[in-house]
């Protein structure tokens, strides 16, 4: 019986993988005698597929400014327009891959390391990902939009004022904070370094004072999305 490679090169199927011109191992970071592998299916074949482009949107805010609400309204938007999307959400990547890590600097700045490269992963398989994160320091976000790419790393900065976020307070966790039975919050003993180059500011208030919506704001960057050619698929 033949094996599968076999059948699948018969059938003009199969392609012999790329290899990098340094044919010898080399170290990277704490990683000895490792070799980066060249030949996946290229990101625009699955971008053709899906009829999109990946990119990694982030959000980042202060907790309770609505970053996960946000996040979550317009994955939904589009999801019922046919888009593949990925979201990462701080709370819940805290209970799995960073379960190990604290809100020190130190473990907070890991974290953010590792969110980056894992969702540089799902960007460059074609995935509109979504990534919900305090993310507090200037220096970790650009290091992110640094290693996706500049042109496929969208920040989206929740300019909530504190006061706000603080009324909102839907965990206790301000409240907790000021009483100081929570030490190291974000916004109240710990730094926040507001976005200087987000592509997008969403806001909480019109400059009259009206409230807006979350579906508002994810359909400002839904509008974003389509403008800049992520929700169609690679140009010829
Ligand atoms: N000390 C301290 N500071 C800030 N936030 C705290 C803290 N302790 C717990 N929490 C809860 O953890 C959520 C933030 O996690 P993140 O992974 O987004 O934080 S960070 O990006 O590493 O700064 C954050 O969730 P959100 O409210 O969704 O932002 C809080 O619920
Ligand atoms: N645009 C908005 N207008 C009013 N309330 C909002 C808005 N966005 C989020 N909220 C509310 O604010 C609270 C915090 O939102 P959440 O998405 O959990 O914030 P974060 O993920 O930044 O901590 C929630 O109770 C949510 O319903």
């Amino acid at each position: 019986m033949q094996s599968a490679p076999s059948l699948l090169s018969r059938f003009g199927l199969l392609r012999p993988a790329m290899s990098r011109s340094l044919s010898t191992a080399y170290d990277v970071g704490s990683s000895t005698n490792i070799k980066w592998h060249e030949g996946a299916v290229p990101t625009e074949t699955k971008e053709a597929t899906m009829k999109q482009r990946g990119c990694v949107v982030w959000f980042t805010g202060l907790s309770g400014s609505g970053k996960s609400t946000v996040a979550c309204t317009l994955e939904h938007a589009l999801a019922d327009s046919g888009k593949v999307t990925a979201l990462l959400d701080g709370d819940n990547v805290r209970h799995g891959l960073n379960s190990n890590l604290g809100f020190t600097a130190a473990d907070r700045e890991e974290n953010i390391r590792r969110i980056g490269e894992v969702s540089k992963l799902f960007a460059d398989t074609g995935i509109i990902t979504l990534v919900s994160f305090i993310s507090p320091y200037r220096r970790d976000r650009d290091r992110v939009r640094e290693r996706v790419g500049q042109g496929r790393f969208i920040e989206v900065f929740m300019k909530v004022p504190i006061s706000i976020c603080e009324e909102r307070d839907p965990k206790g966790l301000y409240k907790k904070a000021r009483a100081g039975k929570l030490k190291g919050f974000t916004g109240i003993d710990d730094p926040y370094e507001e976005p200087t180059n987000a592509e997008v500011v969403l806001e909480a208030e019109t400059p009259e004072g009206k409230r807006i919506s979350p579906e508002e704001q994810a359909g400002k960057l839904l509008d974003y999305l389509r403008s800049k050619g992520f929700l169609a698929g690679p140009s010829k």
